[in-house]
């Protein structure tokens, strides 16, 4: 099964103002798709960021892995590794460092994820059989709530609402699980002082008894202010995502609340697990196949973890159905994943570069889909819009800074902040 072709699409579709520690999310966000057809006439999907320097990069790969067998993962990395040099590709901050090797690891993930997409389809079998098999059905996904404006400066309100208080939270976390009957809720943070959030979480937890809540301010705070944090809110938290910046920080926090800490910003690479765990920084690791590497590599590191009894949920930016499908073939082959994974599925609204059918969220799962590989399929009208979109909507990086200092000038990403 020889790689032929590869077809590499920068996409963008519309995103509310979603609030975080770095801004606002921009009216557009972006995503690259990549199609991987062999020899035989078998196509495989990948989905991964949409970012110019890193576009650029999965362009230049596309071009070096023409030729090689989609069984022939090894040295696929090694060409991405070889093409994609010493670029450092992601600069929003949220997900913590760059490294040269998490560059490598970003690239060469949307090619993986294709070629077990046509490696599925040729054996007639999920890609969740690929990995392992499965472990579990269907993938719960958790309510994944922002502060957010009520619209987009100068544009219309969208149907989400505004969400800068208590009330605001609680209906939008009820809007989601009516919509999507989710049964766990993260709410990211690092937006207002932290007592106004520890607030909202309190609201939550008196809405919704007996649902697991998570909390997840980018590392805004100090030591200090997350192990006070930690403290008021015992009982409320299943964990703790990220309250302050590194691995020593954590470690000091961890040893002080009663709650696990969880992260996607101190552990983004191999190459941090042993100093984490050896600081017992983390209970929690967010696994993220868009920057560990792909679907196998994530998995890898998932047996690790399990070794050294660190739990495991999955992190999401923005992203389409590509990306759905293959977080929930690998949750759905990861023994260990038991935390309910994030989602930004909610935030798209229906938009997506995959024809409807094949994923569905039944009470805030989604089964794993049933069809040979990914199970999705491509829909060409959509993808076709959406680079359209990309073309014409401006935006090349995600910056969530920048666009808030539009209405915000003195906006402070100092972290921690708090
Ligand atoms: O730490 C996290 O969970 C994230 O970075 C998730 C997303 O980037 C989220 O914060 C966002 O899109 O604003
Ligand atoms: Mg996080």
């Amino acid at each position: 099964m020889i790689i032929r072709q590869i077809h590499v699409t920068p996409v963008a579709f519309r995103d509310p103002p979603l609030l975080n520690a770095a801004g606002v999310h921009e009216p557009w966000a972006l995503r690259t798709i990549v199609e991987i057809v062999t020899d035989e006439g078998i196509s495989g999907l990948g989905e991964t960021y949409g970012d110019l320097g890193h576009l650029t990069k999965v362009r230049e790969c596309a071009q070096v892995l023409l030729g090689l067998d989609v069984h022939a993962t090894n040295e696929m990395y090694a060409r991405v590794s070889a093409t994609v040099g010493d670029v450092v590709t992601d600069l929003h901050g949220l997900t913590g460092v760059a490294t040269k090797e998490k560059s490598v690891d970003r690239v060469f993930s949307p090619f993986e994820v294709a070629c077990l997409d046509i490696r599925g389809k040729a054996a007639g079998v999920p890609v969740v059989d690929l990995l392992g098999g499965r472990v579990r059905d269907a993938v719960p996904y958790s309510a994944y709530l922002f502060y957010k404006w009520a619209a987009h400066p100068g544009a219309d309100p969208d149907r989400f609402g505004p969400a800068l208080d208590e009330a605001g939270l609680v209906a939008q976390a009820a809007l989601l699980i009516k919509e999507y009957g989710f049964s766990s809720i993260k709410l990211k943070g690092g937006v207002l002082p932290p007592d106004q959030e520890i607030a909202g979480i309190r609201a939550l937890h008196a809405a919704f008894p007996g649902i697991p809540l998570r909390l997840d301010p980018n590392a805004a705070w100090t030591v200090e202010t997350s192990i006070r944090v930690g403290r008021e809110l015992d009982g409320a938290l299943q964990y703790l995502e990220d309250p302050t910046p590194g691995i020593s920080g954590m470690a000091e926090v961890a040893a002080a609340v009663p709650m696990p800490l969880a992260t996607n910003m101190c552990v983004v690479t191999p190459e941090h697990l042993p100093p984490a765990i050896s600081a017992r920084a983390i209970g929690v690791l967010l696994l993220d196949h868009h920057y560990w590497g792909g679907l196998v590599r994530s998995a890898h590191i998932a047996t690790v973890c399990g070794t050294f009894g660190l739990d495991l949920s999955m992190h999401s930016n923005s992203h389409l159905g590509i990306s759905l499908a293959a977080m929930t073939h690998l949750a759905a082959a990861t023994p260990n994943l038991t935390f309910a994974c994030d989602t930004h599925t909610p935030w798209q609204d229906g938009q997506d570069v995959v024809l409807p059918g094949s994923l569905r969220f039944t009470d805030g799962a989604v089964p794993v889909p049933a069809g040979p590989g990914l199970g999705v399929e491509l829909d060409r009208d959509a993808l076709a819009i959406m680079n359209e979109q990309y073309e014409t909507c401006g935006v090349r990086a995600r910056d969530d800074t920048t666009y808030m200092r539009r209405f915000e000038p003195t906006f402070s990403t100092r972290r921690p902040r708090w």
